[in-house]
């Protein structure tokens, strides 16, 4: 695929603002056209280990006139607690930030989805925009307006729907990033292949060793594939009233592990064991093909994302489950497959079922 600049207009109905995900090389140059005219300040809210693209950015915007401030916050999931938010509030009062101003958020999904939050509920709203910096961060995270901090009781659970006014993927910053938080972003890739776009899966599996780079061939093209997926869903459903459900495949044990493993773990290696483990519920169930269920298996393995999880964690994760977004009252609700991208509802399984899935990821 070419290195010109890609463009997916995601939103426009009920209500929501659109806006466009850009992807492509060297397009900080569109930020200053994105924050628009009329803005006197802008916080650049990114982590430790870009502390020299966060001062760089923060250069830019003051020599284009904007008062600048960059807010420095921890790596990965430390960054989403109730302290870091606060933090943030306080940099903004003290700057004077009021609801013209902007704030941008460059980093990885933690600190996108962190900033969103912050901007989602400083004056009750301001605008804000996505630099997302790793591969999960611009096929999902960044894109859709989920935003939201974690607390000791489960992942997410506080946060506000706030799209972004604008989202630049620029693909020079996946160079950086670290092997395995490149690897863990293809669990989201692979899961937009299962739900939606089984291109991807089979571009992955054209060359697996390949896929684990930003390097290799077909980079580009699973990372906009990816974006599409998210963009459709949630253009027809920002909400989650309904279709945007399928994009928590594999989230709801994901998520139960991060929790049980005090989010040490990345996001995109839970969200591996999560998928291997709804594949084989959706079997078990039996909504799923063996070919399809196996084949979670075999392309999550081929880029050394992970399978299993501790066996003996299970009344844990049976306990963290209860508070999945998705549970009505005491029934538990999975996404799962009826056949290749065909994501369907799986209601309060029989806890046999659940038990017997598990036991395929269990180590
Ligand atoms: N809002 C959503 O719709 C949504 C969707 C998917 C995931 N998420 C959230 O995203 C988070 C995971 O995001 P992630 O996997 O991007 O990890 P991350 O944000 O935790 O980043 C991982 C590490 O990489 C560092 N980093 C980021 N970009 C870098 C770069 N270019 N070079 C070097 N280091 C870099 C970070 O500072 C961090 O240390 C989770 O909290 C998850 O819940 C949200
Ligand atoms: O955008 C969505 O909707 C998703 O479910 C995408 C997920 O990949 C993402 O991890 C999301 O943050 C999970 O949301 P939650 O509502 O289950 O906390
Ligand atoms: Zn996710």
């Amino acid at each position: 695929m070419s290195e010109a600049v890609t463009r997916i207009r995601v939103g426009g109905s009920a209500g929501s603002e659109p806006y466009e995900v850009l992807v492509g090389r060297q397009l900080l140059g569109e930020l200053g056209g994105l924050i628009g005219d009329r803005v006197k300040r802008v916080a650049v809210i990114h982590p430790e280990a870009l502390a020299d693209t966060g001062e760089a950015l923060r250069a830019d915007l003051a020599e284009q006139g904007f008062e600048a401030v960059a807010i420095q916050v921890p790596n990965a999931e430390e960054a989403k607690t109730a302290e870091v938010a606060a933090y943030c509030w306080k940099a903004l009062g003290q700057s004077g930030f009021t609801r013209t101003d902007v704030v941008v958020g460059v980093g990885g999904g933690s600190t996108t989805d962190l900033a969103g939050f912050v901007a989602a509920t400083w004056l009750r709203g301001v605008r804000w925009i996505a630099i997302p910096t790793t591969v999960l961060a611009m096929v999902d995270a960044a894109v859709g307006g989920k935003t939201g901090i974690n607390t000791a009781e489960g992942k997410n659970l506080v946060g506000a729907f706030h799209p972004p006014a604008g989202v630049l993927c620029d693909l020079a910053a996946l160079d950086s990033l670290p092997a395995h938080d490149y690897v863990s972003g293809l669990a989201e890739v692979i899961k937009a292949g299962f739900i939606a776009d089984p291109v991807i899966l089979d571009l992955i599996e054209s060359d697996p060793e390949a896929a684990r780079t930003p390097a290799g061939p077909h980079t580009a093209e699973l990372i906009e594939r990816s974006i599409r997926v998210k963009a459709d869903v949630v253009s027809s459903d920002l909400k989650e009233s309904g279709l945007r459900e399928i994009l928590n495949y594999g989230h709801t044990l994901a998520h139960a592990i991060e929790k049980n493993e005090r989010y040490k773990w990345r996001h995109g290696a839970a969200v591996s064991v999560g998928l291997h483990f709804a594949a084989e519920l959706g079997r078990l169930a039996g909504r799923l093909d063996d070919a399809t269920a196996d084949r979670h298996r075999t392309v999550l393995e081929s880029v050394g994302l992970p399978l299993h999880y501790r066996h003996d964690q299970w009344p844990k994760l049976l306990e963290n489950m209860k508070v999945d977004k998705k549970s009505r009252g005491d029934l538990l609700r999975f996404i799962v497959l009826d056949g290749l991208a065909k994501p369907t509802v799986l209601e309060g399984p029989d806890p046999a079922v659940l038990l017997a899935a598990y036991g395929e990821v269990a180590e």
